[in-house]
């Protein structure tokens, strides 16, 4: 089974307006909300591809309910640990050109409600796989992925971690079966900028040589490169019109894991995954199947290295 960990779920409040100016009154052209979080945008994509998925992760308060509403709509399973404080709202404010984001802090965990999730990642197992991703709500310190990484491998279980800085360093030497940072947090871990593909690659070997099994490089607009200790592949970012950038990650992760628990194919995975990241950047909510498979058909894999 895979499972995915959101420890800061949130409702994605979506704003589109025409312009916002600072210090006065907008008024929104159009607004959804949308049941959000990196891990929750996972287990959507892998209910459109078809794979099954338990999402875990801290919810609460009223914000709570409306979420798990919102969620059902998405048919995706839930085993959640309720929390006392109230789950974040995340808004979304999308103009002509550009999106801006403001993130809620969300919820603090106490150690029981943390010790309720901590059992149920006590039953995972061999075969099983946990997609751990984006930030930690006050109340869980640094340790709180290294923890889980721990755990799970100790156990037989595989995991995928995407976060950035120092929480994702250490959970390399626990041999996560793929990390994937975009090319500006790779740069950002090895404090440098890059200046060429060859550069990318080698910072992307370096996280492998720290223990990753696999390392997916995603560049918005430019593509993406999957990165393994022999081999370096790149794929094309088909052009349309980009509607969204949230959660073209989180579905790019979707599309390579959902791939590779059925296949154990890392190049057949990060075709998937790169249809499943455009896709979604074509989308104004996260991808559908159909246009899944639509944009899988004009993505390119050529190896580089
Ligand atoms: N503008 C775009 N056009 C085509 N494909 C895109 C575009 N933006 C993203 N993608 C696809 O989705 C993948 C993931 O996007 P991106 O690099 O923005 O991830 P990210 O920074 O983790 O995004 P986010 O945190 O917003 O989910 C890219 O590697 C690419 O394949
Ligand atoms: O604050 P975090 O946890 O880093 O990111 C949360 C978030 O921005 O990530 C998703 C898109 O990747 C959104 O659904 C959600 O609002």
């Amino acid at each position: 089974m895979i499972y995915t960990l959101t420890a800061n779920p949130s409702i994605d409040y979506v704003l589109q307006l025409q312009a916002v100016t600072l210090g006065e009154v907008n008024r929104v052209q159009t607004d959804v909300k949308l049941p959000g979080g990196k891990g929750i945008n996972v287990s959507r994509i892998l209910k459109e591809l078809n794979s099954d998925s338990v999402a875990l992760g801290f919810v609460g308060g009223l914000t709570g309910e409306m979420f798990n509403q919102l969620l059902s709509q998405n048919q995706v399973q839930t085993a959640f640990t309720k929390v006392n404080g109230d789950t974040r709202i995340n808004v979304k404010i999308k103009t002509d050109h550009e999106e801006t984001e403001i993130n809620g802090q969300g919820p603090t965990i106490s150690d029981l409600e943390k010790a309720d999730l901590m059992q149920k990642i006590a039953q995972i197992g061999p075969k099983d796989v946990v997609v751990m991703a984006g930030s930690t709500p006050p109340g869980l310190d640094q340790q709180f992925y290294l923890d889980i990484a721990q755990q799970v491998t100790e156990h037989g279980a595989e995991f995928i971690i995407d976060t950035t800085g120092q929480a994702l360093l250490d959970t390399l030497p626990f041999h996560p079966l793929v990390i994937k940072p975009n090319h500006h947090e790779l740069a950002d871990l090895f404090a440098t900028q890059f200046q060429s593909l060859d550069e990318i690659i080698s910072a992307a070997r370096r996280l492998l040589n720290k223990g990753a099994q696999h390392a997916l490089v995603s560049m918005a607009g430019d593509g993406a490169l999957l990165v393994t200790n022999d081999a370096a592949y790149k794929c094309n970012a088909p052009k349309d019109v980009v509607k969204n950038s949230v959660g073209a990650g989180d579905s790019m992760i979707a599309g390579f894991v959902g791939t590779y628990m059925k296949t154990n194919d890392p190049l057949a995975s990060f075709h998937v995954g790169a249809a499943c990241g455009s896709a979604t950047a074509f989308s104004e909510d996260l991808a559908t199947i159909d246009k899944i498979k639509t944009v899988y058909q004009q993505i390119t894999v050529t190896q580089i290295q």
